[in-house]
């Protein structure tokens, strides 16, 4: 099968298509050579997809601004531009199925695709539709979702079907495997992850910063990755302190090895990163970004949190008192973090790869 993947701007809609993309090979679906992805030359997808071996083309598109701005024409003659070229893609690559994982630069190829009666499939991570999908919604030919309340989001319900996310299968089989040690870090410490999401987060970073003397006199260990943009200020800031059982990175390139050896996650609630969570049954502390559309990560959240899976953090109550409050309460509670692991597990989608893969497969043969 000939597949173009397009999805991007932030790792919440790269990671799923980069499973997705694995899955279809592991499975022979598709060979290797018969995907193209096609992303932004600004988004993270324009390192990390090239990374993993996949073919990568770029296309110019900007996202609209809220406001009426200047902008908005420009954006409106690169979004005309962006279809005509991805048209051009299509018309090259000749695939059986376009699909689309969020972000603005997927809604130009899927709806060029579909203007070409090519078969389409989105893929939505959220509770709450981005604006992307709400759109390309319309032209689609199938429109897979994570979460059941996301059905809501959109009017066609007989395009709708239940999957999960890709990531979560790409996860679930991983066993502990003492990565770790990579790091610097202890195997048999308890180690707890604090990211803010694919890029950072300012806020975690600072309330980090401000716990560092803190988390250094704790009995577990503290994995802190700040975000590529952050990495050298947040450095600047902890200066010469350091601790044995404190590292700092950048970036995590290869996070589903490294999840499988983490006790806890302090995270934002990106679907991506909650999909990975429970896939593993992982126990956590979110906080949400309040900075997204609709205020959805507060959502994804809530499911966790409902359920007993994680503890929710607001943004406006962290502080470095908060931050070690909660982390102490998971990572000094062995008993707590087996009922959270429990039933983060419940919440898990170990099967959401083959999912989509049968939702693909079956659009193609019907529209042969
Ligand atoms: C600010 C923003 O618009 N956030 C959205 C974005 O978040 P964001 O891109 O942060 O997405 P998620 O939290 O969902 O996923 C982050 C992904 O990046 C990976 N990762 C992260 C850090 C790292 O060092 N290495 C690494 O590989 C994680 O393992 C995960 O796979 O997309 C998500 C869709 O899925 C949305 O729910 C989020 O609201």
């Amino acid at each position: 099968m000939r597949v173009i993947v397009s999805g991007g701007g932030t790792g919440g809609h790269i990671y799923p298509a980069l499973a997705l993309i694995q899955r279809l090979i592991e499975t022979k679906e598709a060979k290797k050579s018969e995907i193209l992805y096609v992303g932004t030359k600004r988004g993270l997808e324009s390192r990390i997809v090239p990374e993993q071996g996949i073919s990568f083309t770029s296309i110019e598109i900007q996202g609209f601004r809220r406001s009426l701005s200047l902008q908005n024409a420009k954006t409106v003659a690169l979004f005309l531009k962006s279809i005509r070229r991805s048209k051009n893609l299509i018309r090259e690559f000749k695939p059986d199925i376009v699909i689309g994982t969020g972000g603005y630069v997927s809604s130009a190829v899927v709806y060029a695709a579909a203007r070409l009666h090519i078969p389409t499939v989105i893929h939505e991570q959220n509770s709450i539709a981005g604006v992307t999908n709400k759109f390309l919604g319309h032209f689609v030919n199938k429109i897979a979702i994570s979460f059941p309340d996301a059905a809501a989001e959109f009017s066609e319900k007989k395009k709708i079907v239940l999957t999960g996310n890709p990531r979560a299968q790409q996860v679930a089989g991983i066993q502990a495997n003492d990565r770790l040690t990579d790091f610097g870090l202890q195997k048999d410490v308890p180690t707890l992850l604090i990211f803010g999401g694919s890029r950072g987060a300012e806020p975690i970073n600072q309330a980090f910063i401000n716990a560092f003397d803190d988390f250094a006199k704790r009995a577990y260990q503290v994995l802190f990755v700040t975000g590529k943009v952050h990495f050298d200020r947040v450095k600047t800031a902890i200066g010469s302190r350091s601790s044995d059982n404190i590292v700092i990175q950048d970036y995590i390139g290869d996070m589903p090895n490294i999840l499988a050896d983490i006790t806890a996650i302090v995270g934002r609630a990106g679907a991506t990163s909650i999909a990975e969570i429970t896939a593993l049954g992982l126990p956590s502390i979110l906080i949400p970004s309040p900075y997204v559309t609709h205020d959805h990560q507060t959502k994804n959240a809530e499911s966790l949190v409902k359920s007993g899976a994680a503890l929710m953090l607001k943004e406006d109550q962290l502080s470095e008192r908060s931050l070690l409050r909660n982390a102490d309460t998971i990572m000094q509670d062995a008993i707590l973090r087996k009922s959270m692991m429990a039933a983060s597990k419940t919440l898990g989608q170990p099967n959401a790869a083959d999912q989509l893969i049968q939702v693909m497969t079956n659009l193609v043969k019907q529209t042969k």
